[in-house]
């Protein structure tokens, strides 16, 4: 059983703390004071960087691009006053609901 629940819940503390921390001395900060599409901008780099390692079986590649795109992530939710929660919210609502069913209630075809 892995402990990534835990480990994004201190991630994303560590990340709201940046919050208002000198921009020298924190990546998280300088990148919140960029701004959302800042923080948007890094997080599709980073993305599209895991989908091609994904898309070539590069498995390490894979692990250390998914870690930076779950950061970058957490950094955008933050800059846009989410949370963890929010998504968990979200992906709860969705639970027991087949992605077939779902697209079928919202579409005719
Ligand atoms: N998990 C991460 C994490 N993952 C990636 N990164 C940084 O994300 C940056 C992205 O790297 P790139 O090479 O793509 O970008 P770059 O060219 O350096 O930067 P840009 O000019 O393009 O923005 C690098 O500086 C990485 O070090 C992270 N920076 C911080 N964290 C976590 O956030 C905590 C707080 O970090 P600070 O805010 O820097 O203290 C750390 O202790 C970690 O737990």
């Amino acid at each position: 059983m892995s402990d990534i629940g835990a480990t994004l819940e201190r991630l994303m503390t560590t990340i709201e703390g940046r919050k208002g921390a000198d921009a020298g001395d924190s990546y998280t900060a300088s990148l919140l004071r960029k701004g959302p599409v800042r923080c948007a901008k890094k997080f599709g780099e980073e993305a599209v960087e895991a989908a091609l390692a994904g898309a070539l079986g590069q498995r390490e590649d894979l692990v250390a691009e998914t870690a930076d795109v779950l950061y970058h992530l957490a950094v955008l939710l933050a800059a846009n006053e989410l949370d963890w929660s929010d998504i968990s919210a979200a992906l709860t609502k969705r639970e027991g609901v087949s992605g077939h069913q779902e697209k079928a209630a919202r579409s005719p075809d």
